[in-house]
């Protein structure tokens, strides 16, 4: 029986899934396998038993991924299954920032005892009125999953749309509308747009990354879209920005203490992939990601290992070790299996920076001392025998 723990609550659809090998437990200490959206996971303790984590989505920010590797535990996420639901809100985003959409609200709703609001309102429109985004210029950092649906949609909304990823992937590119501006110097992006939005993980590299010289060449019309997380931004340069009128608007997904209520700031609470789609999608994703891993040992979308598949095992037994990627390993390996007089049918090695993960089918049961062997290798972090 595998053991599963929620962390957040994740879609029944993808729950469904689990067949009646699966058990959800409520204590985390008891988990193989642990489903996950956006709750902190960097100060919790990983228990000796756990296999793999799911994130419900594309952002790993709250998963201590190297902790995670050198415990052997795999992490997956949820490549683009979020991505139309955050799309959506991008657009929304830039609607409410360009017209007072939540002042006319405010008003009617103010107003809803004026039996003459119909006349009224007529008067006080203009208050509220604001600006198109056809014809702007939208500049979209960071083209993946998300960046490439809103760059995308963008030209089909009349804008003329600047694109800047350095790191793009073949897939992204040969997805981005060719009518999509390649931009290389993020600085003409922070100079010439009306819009700009960011849709690149936080990582150390991009932390800060939109910061106060980057705010500086901005125009006095700029609006600044950020769906992807707060830090990516030096929101107190933002926040000092707006209120000197040197930028016009934040729209922000991240509540902190700094943008809420900061004059200029749009914020929602990170509702980007709250939609029944979005949740859904994810949910499906990440459980058959943890029962590929957990019932045939394979690695498909995982954030701190290479993705690694040999299928369903056709042979006797099969074993995964997660693995330094150091020189010698896999000699070791079989090595150990031949000594034991086990017969390799089929093999897959695969390396990702400092890890790697070897999945081996043999043409008989690997016995518990030979598995002992195997764990006990210098450099082997895990062995999971997965038949
Ligand atoms: N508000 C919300 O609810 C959600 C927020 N997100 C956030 O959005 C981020 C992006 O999501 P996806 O598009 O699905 O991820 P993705 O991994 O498909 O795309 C990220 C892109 O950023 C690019 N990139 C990395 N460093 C860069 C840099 N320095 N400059 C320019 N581009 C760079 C990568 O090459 C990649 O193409 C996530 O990491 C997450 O933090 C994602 C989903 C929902
Ligand atoms: O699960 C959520 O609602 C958060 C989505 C998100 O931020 C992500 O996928 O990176």
């Amino acid at each position: 029986m595998h053991k599963y723990h929620c962390l957040n609550p994740i879609a029944a659809v993808g729950l469904d899934l689990f067949s009646d090998d699966y058990q959800k437990v409520e204590d985390i200490k008891d988990a193989e396998a642990v489903l996950v959206r956006s709750a902190a996971m960097h100060d919790l303790e990983l228990p000796e038993g756990l296999a793999a984590v799911a994130r419900a989505g594309a952002g790993v920010n709250n998963i201590p991924l190297d902790k995670c590797a050198e415990k052997g535990i795999v992490v997956f996420n949820t490549p683009g299954a979020n991505a139309n639901g955050v799309k959506e809100l991008v657009f929304a985003g830039m609607l409410y920032a360009s017209r007072d959409i939540v002042g006319g609200i405010d008003w009617c709703l103010a107003n809803q005892n004026d039996e003459n609001i119909a006349k009224t309102a007529e008067k006080q429109k203009k208050n509220f009125a604001g600006t198109e985004i056809s014809g702007k210029k939208l500049g979209v950092i960071g083209l993946g999953a998300i960046g490439v649906l809103v760059a995308n949609a963008a030209t089909h909304m009349g804008m003329e749309v600047y694109g800047y990823d350095p790191y793009i992937s073949v897939s992204a590119a040969w997805s981005l509308s060719r009518s999509v501006k390649h931009i290389s110097n993020v600085e003409d992006i922070y100079r010439e747009c009306d819009y700009i939005t960011i849709h690149v993980p936080l990582l150390d590299s991009t932390r800060k990354m939109i910061g106060a010289d980057a705010i500086a060449m901005m125009k006095p019309t700029a609006i600044v879209l950020n769906f992807a997380r707060d830090l990516l931004v030096d929101e107190e340069a933002m926040v000092d920005a707006l209120a000197a009128g040197k930028i016009k608007k934040y729209v922000s997904d991240f509540p902190n203490t700094t943008t809420v209520g900061a004059k200029g700031c749009i914020v929602t609470p990170h509702l980007g992939a709250s939609t029944a789609e979005s949740e859904d999608n994810c949910a499906l994703m990440a459980v058959r990601e943890i029962r590929d891993y957990l019932e045939n040992g394979n690695i498909v979308h995982s954030v701190n290992f290479p993705d690694c598949s040999m299928g369903a095992c056709m042979t006797a037994g099969r074993i995964g070790i997660l693995h330094k990627n150091e020189s010698g390993m896999l000699s070791h390996f079989t090595t150990i299996l031949g000594n034991a007089g086990i017969n390799i049918d089929g093999m897959a090695n695969k390396s990702r920076g400092d890890y790697a993960y070897a999945l081996i089918d043999v043409d008989t049961n690997v016995p518990e001392d030979v598995l002992a062997k195997l764990e006990q290798t210098d450099g082997v972090l895990k062995v999971r025998k997965v038949k």
